[in-house]
């Protein structure tokens, strides 16, 4: 008797200078998370935005979109604003579910999607040139907050994931934004030391208030994060994959396992 097992759909967004879309779909397309990924072209997409209605998740990925013009993931944002708003609005009132890496998180806290704390499409943050004043890619270590409830985090304790980028520094509009951030436990994960205490350069790459590295809105549903999961998927891409004895899975694929469960058992 063969079991029939729902495999979410996920659009991976493309396009522009978008460059780890393939890592991405690949991550949510692996046995062990369950997805049904496919990449799709931005202009595509604004051709049919009705597409929207057959995914369960969307993934905003890194890169350079646009060539960073202006500032990181802001013409992305832009044109997400205006052309894409209303399917958008849908897909989020519909209860499915965004995440953002680097590039991507850059373009939802710009479209005002992330953290939300006012109200959604209104910018409360932005990430900024790193306080290094340098591009930094490197390894960092991520400490989830357990008080987090958005189903990204769920079951991950510490991460070790890479980072790439030059404009990473989270910073929110205001102290009471920031208060609002803590108090409601948006800071999905936050940068820390080797042993899991905050810390500062270069444990925290950028400078980003608080250590934040990723948030989440009030819902949960939408996330972003500057570290690469899509980039530590297996074992073999840990920088010391020949010297340490690692598990065979890496610690990104749990964030895209943890989507496809909760799309799973929540949208489909
Ligand atoms: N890796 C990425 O997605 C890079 C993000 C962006 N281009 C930056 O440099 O800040």
């Amino acid at each position: 008797m063969s079991i029939s097992i729902k495999r979410p759909r996920v659009l991976v967004l493309t396009g522009y200078g978008i460059n780890c879309e393939h890592e991405t779909a690949h991550a949510f397309n692996l046995p062990s998370v369950g997805g049904d990924a496919m990449t799709l072209h931005i202009t595509d997409l604004i051709a049919k935005p009705e597409q929207l209605d057959g995914f369960h998740i969307l993934a905003l990925p890194g890169g350079f979109s646009f060539g960073d013009d202006i500032s990181a993931g802001i013409v992305l944002a832009t044109k997400l604003r205006y052309r894409l708003a209303e399917p958008l609005s849908k897909f989020l009132r519909d209860g499915k579910l965004i995440i953002g890496i680097c590039n991507g998180f850059q373009a939802l806290v710009r479209l005002g999607l992330l953290p939300a704390t006012s109200q959604a499409w209104q910018q409360d943050a932005t990430l900024t040139a790193n306080d290094s004043g340098k591009f930094e890619d490197r390894w960092v270590y991520l400490q989830i907050n357990p008080a987090c409830s958005s189903p990204f985090v769920q079951d991950i304790d510490q991460c070790y994931l890479p980072v790439r980028h030059g404009e990473g520094k989270f910073v929110p509009r205001s102290p009471d934004i920031l208060q609002q951030l803590q108090q409601q436990q948006l800071i999905a994960a936050r940068y820390c030391a080797p042993n899991g205490e905050a810390a500062s350069y270069p444990w925290n790459p950028n400078g980003s208030v608080d250590d934040i590295a990723a948030v989440c809105d009030p819902s949960g549903r939408v996330f972003g994060l500057m570290p690469h999961p899509e980039a530590y998927t297996h074992r073999v891409q840990h920088p010391r994959w020949t010297r340490e004895s690692l598990p065979e899975e890496g610690m990104g694929v749990q964030i895209f396992r943890n989507a496809v469960s909760f799309a799973r058992s929540h949208v489909m």
